[in-house]
């Protein structure tokens, strides 16, 4: 295979978690006197990490108003409690997702997770989801100091397995990932069950879209040697 390494966002790529994050946004709701709301909305509040959607959900309000900062930390605090409690519970990992890790596997490539999810949430789900033993490195939203569409963490991901990232493929679901992939000079794939903000994920700057991680592995070993798109 012309990759020597894979980086896989998480929400939406390898786990659907919004069944969980939902239910952990609507508890601070709930507590913080606010209706719920649906899953498909708080789902568009997904991608730029925990703090966001807090801040996003709790802007969801009737005022319409910005919620200040210390709203926010209380908010983040209240939903940490909740999704810790749920984490996993009715998250389900993708169709294709265990086939098309085990392709890579099977082909040498060095595996790592790169999300924007904070590590208390992250690994627990991982080990819970039985994917955990697949990845060398799991980089996630508090690993580095810029989260994605920065490509930092993209780039120190391929630090962590010594790849160099014009060899490295990153697989998404969101603008964060294509963003931060083609900034980190990265071959990069889309899913299209995933969340996108609320946006068409064909609208994105990516190298194809593929409908699984089992799609990914097969289109990523008829890509010539040293010779990536
Ligand atoms: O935590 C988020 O906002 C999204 O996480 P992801 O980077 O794994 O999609
Ligand atoms: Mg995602």
């Amino acid at each position: 295979m012309s990759f020597s390494a894979v980086l896989l966002d998480l929400d939406g790529t390898l786990i659907d978690t919004i069944p969980d994050l939902a239910n952990a946004a609507n508890a601070m709701r709930l507590e913080m006197d606010l209706a719920p709301l649906s899953q498909d909305v708080i789902a568009r509040y997904v991608g730029k990490g925990t703090e966001n959607l807090v801040l996003r959900t709790l802007s969801n309000n009737p005022k319409g108003s910005v919620p200040a900062a210390d709203e926010v930390k209380h908010g983040l605090e209240i939903f940490g409690r909740h999704y810790h409690a749920v984490n996993g519970d009715e998250a389900v990992v993708y169709p294709g997702v265990v086939s098309g890790l085990e392709a890579f596997r099977t082909a040498g490539v060095k595996m790592a997770v790169v999300t924007n999810k904070p590590t208390e949430f992250t690994l627990p789900l991982l080990e819970r989801a039985g994917l955990a033993h697949f990845f060398e490195h799991v980089v996630c939203g508090d690993t580095c100091t810029r989260k994605k569409p920065d490509p930092m963490p993209l780039l120190h991901a391929c630090e962590l397995l010594q790849a160099d990232p014009q060899d490295a493929l990153a697989i998404g679901d969101s603008i964060n990932d294509a963003l931060a992939a083609r900034a980190a000079g990265m071959t990069v794939l889309a899913v299209p069950y995933g969340y996108n903000e609320g946006m068409d994920v064909r609208t994105l700057e990516v190298d194809d879209i593929v409908m699984s991680i089992s799609e990914a592995a097969q289109w990523a070993s008829r890509q010539p040697i040293n010779n990536n798109p």
